[in-house]
């Protein structure tokens, strides 16, 4: 072995790090001129085919496999460091994005009228009145794209939509109507949800043949439910719905998944109270309006997005939260409808449309992306 002295070789080491700083600087300061001459002709900061050219030359001047792949990977992170820089002087110079969004005080809750999914008793019902409260004036419709079409064609002022449950995740979806349809999330708010097993005054539990609610309520009571296994389950639009149907049809066979209140509102008796799995069920539900605009305290961003189909490019999308420092809170996929294996992506940030380091990192996003969208702030 060779006689190796680790203080040594730490000292060449830093010899050679302090290469690279002065060389990163020298680097970052040509950047700068990249930027004021994009500023001036209004040229895009991300040019994909040249960045393609410049990890490929890279790459080629490396030796052995190893290291040209490692090369590519620290120059695919130099050109995000640079972007980022560039995006920075660009918005100094009042080029950042316009969003279109406007800034309001708050929600105008009193008087509104507000659309939901399902019947009175409905898990949508008790988002809506928590947020809204009584004095505004809530109504239902039959499908969650219903709600869509209410608030898009201006039927209704606010629509209320599950997004996301705590234990039986995504509501997908819903994420696919936030695609198909032009309104904006401007609120949320949590709903906790407790579902019992209902069913006709005169009915006993041994009497229960089949159950009706809505997939997700199914999902969030599937221990309880799938240890009867000679139940049948059946999905329906909703879990209030499920409960109307129990009552109307008078089938002491029958038994719905619905909260308690569903239960007393259509004359139900409670035969399992409490049956989903997860004691602290809680249920996202969005508010969704047509205008693009946003209360001053909101603190929420959520995007969506298409990349191209290569590698590297969802980690090259997310890089622009990262080197803006803006805390990313959710990521969701979905499939994108007639492209088998392509995905869209939800993302949710911390952050305001007004922050110069969000406006940024969507300003990076948009160029770098096939397609970007702002689905609100909140
Ligand atoms: O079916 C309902 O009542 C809904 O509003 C949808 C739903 C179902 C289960 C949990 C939360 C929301």
């Amino acid at each position: 072995m060779k006689n190796l002295d680790l203080g040594e070789l730490r000292g060449q080491l830093d010899e050679i790090d302090g290469q690279l700083v002065r060389l990163f600087e020298q680097r970052m300061k040509i950047c700068a001129d990249v930027a004021e001459y994009k500023i001036e002709t209004g040229k895009a900061v991300y040019d994909g085919e040249r960045e393609r050219q410049k990890l490929e030359a890279v790459g080629a001047m490396a030796h052995g496999d190893f290291n040209s792949q490692a090369v590519q990977e620290l120059f695919s992170q130099l050109m995000t460091v640079s972007r980022k820089r560039q995006y920075q002087l660009l918005a100094r110079h009042g080029k950042g994005i316009d969003t279109g969004f406007q800034v309001i005080e708050a929600i105008q809750t009193s008087g509104a009228r507000v659309a939901y999914q399902g019947v009175e008793g409905s898990y949508g019902h008790g988002a809506a009145l928590q947020f809204f409260g009584r004095e505004a004036s809530l109504y239902h419709v039959t499908a969650m794209e219903d709600v869509m079409a209410e608030v898009e064609e201006g039927r209704a002022d606010y629509g209320v939509l599950p997004i996301e449950n705590s234990s039986a995740g995504a509501v997908s979806d819903n994420y696919d109507l936030l695609v198909k349809h032009n309104n904006y999330i401007v609120a949320e708010t949590q709903l906790a949800v407790r579902h019992a097993l209902l069913g006709l005054p005169e009915a006993r539990l041994e009497d229960v043949e089949l159950v009706y609610s809505h997939p997700q309520a199914l999902m969030q009571c599937s221990q309880y439910l799938n240890s009867h296994p000679q139940w049948r389950q059946i999905s329906l639009e909703n879990t209030a719905a499920a409960a109307l149907k129990v009552t109307r049809d008078g089938d002491c066979r029958q038994a719905a998944v619905a909260s308690e209140i569903a239960g007393r509102l259509y004359g139900l008796k409670v035969l399992a109270p409490g049956i989903n799995h997860n004691k602290n069920n809680t249920t996202r539900f969005i508010v969704l309006s047509r205008e693009a605009v946003y209360r001053k305290d909101a603190s929420k961003v959520s995007i969506c997005f298409e990349g191209l189909h290569r590698s590297g490019s969802l980690y090259n999308m997310l890089g622009n939260f990262i080197f803006n420092n803006v805390n990313m809170l959710m990521i969701e996929s979905r499939p994108i409808e007639g492209r088998s294996w392509e995905y869209r992506f939800f993302v949710d940030v911390e952050g305001s449309l007004g922050d110069a380091a969000v406006q940024n990192a969507l300003k990076g996003i948009s160029e770098e992306a096939v397609s970007m969208r702002i689905l609100g702030n909140y």
